[in-house]
């Protein structure tokens, strides 16, 4: 069963039709991204699912549950972060996930887990006011989790955080999806953080769905470099366990993957060695072309 199914919904404000029967899916274990362009109705269909406006048509089903017969039983599976978290900035991080603790009803031992899955274990009992936007968000997370949703939706999760912040938060989502087994719908316009969380792509443009992909999630960011000893710059980066794939090209060039945090200590390893790097380019994302070839080609 998927956890949401969205039939043929439509949305508009005064005369203009923001949402045009669109339709899709989110399946159990599914990370799916929902990429267009600003001001293209992302987030209007977040609201939607997650019943915070109405739709003028259409059905949405959520773990099974129709959200507009059986709220009640459709939200209980949903949770989600859409606009600003709620969050208490006069409390502290601990009292703010214990304030849902104790209203949902949730145990004291789940709450220590989702403390852990945080990571915001040290800074839990400085005031919310305090925390960096990346720390707002890895609490607001938490505080959707508490009551093991199903389903969790996130509109532009990582929008205003710093390169930092927004890998924190994908390691943060990702170790999430694994260990609760939580499905998620994030809406976002950068498309590396799409191609590095989603399985699924779907592109919205003016209200429509325009395009779904699958797509093999791939760690790092892929480096072009030319070096001055390509022989022995392979040999250091073969010993090198956190290089994720290595590439010769007939050209003097190796391609490697990295994480991105991770090309610094690459750069540092071949000055070590005295390797010389002459170039180096950083790979388009693949995504990239698949959305220049959508949303410009008009
Ligand atoms: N309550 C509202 N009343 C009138 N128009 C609205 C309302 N909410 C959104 N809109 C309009 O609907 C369109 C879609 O907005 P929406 O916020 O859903 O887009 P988005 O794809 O999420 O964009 P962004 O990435 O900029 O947040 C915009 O033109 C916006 O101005």
């Amino acid at each position: 069963m998927n956890v949401l199914e969205v039939r043929n919904l439509s949305k508009s404000f005064g005369k203009t039709k923001i949402i045009n029967d669109i339709s899709f899916h989110v399946g159990e274990g599914e990370i799916v991204g929902f990429v267009g362009p600003n001001g293209t109705g992302k987030t209007t269909t977040l609201k939607m699912i997650s019943n915070l406006i109405w739709p003028d048509q259409g059905e949405i089903e959520i773990a099974g549950y129709n959200l507009f017969k059986e709220r009640e039983k459709a939200l209980s599976n949903l949770a989600g972060i859409v606009e600003n978290p709620g969050l208490y900035q006069n409390l502290s991080g601990r009292d703010n996930l214990k304030f849902i603790q104790k209203i949902r009803g949730v145990s004291k031992e789940r709450l220590d887990e989702v403390i852990e899955i945080t990571g915001l274990k040290d800074r839990l009992d400085r005031k919310v006011k305090k925390y960096s936007l990346g720390m707002k968000q890895r609490l607001a997370l938490g505080m959707c989790i508490l009551t093991k949703p199903k389903f969790l939706i996130l509109d532009e999760p990582t929008n205003g955080l710093d390169p930092t912040g927004t890998f924190e938060l994908r390691q943060l989502i990702e170790r999430m999806a694994k260990k609760e087994q939580v499905s998620i719908l994030f809406s976002s316009h950068m498309l590396g953080e799409v191609e590095k969380l989603a399985n699924r792509v779907i592109y919205i443009k003016e209200g429509r769905i325009i395009s779904e992909k699958e797509q093999v999630r791939k760690e790092g960011i892929s480096y072009s470099l030319l070096v001055n000893h390509k022989e022995k710059a392979v040999k250091l980066f073969e010993e090198l366990d956190w290089i994720l794939e290595i590439n010769t090209n007939e050209n003097n060039s190796i391609k490697i993957r990295v994480e991105e945090e991770k090309i610094g200590l690459v750069l540092n390893q071949l000055c070590k060695e005295e390797i010389i790097v002459l170039d180096m380019e950083k790979e388009k994302e693949d995504l990239e072309d698949v959305y220049n070839q959508i949303f410009l080609s008009e």
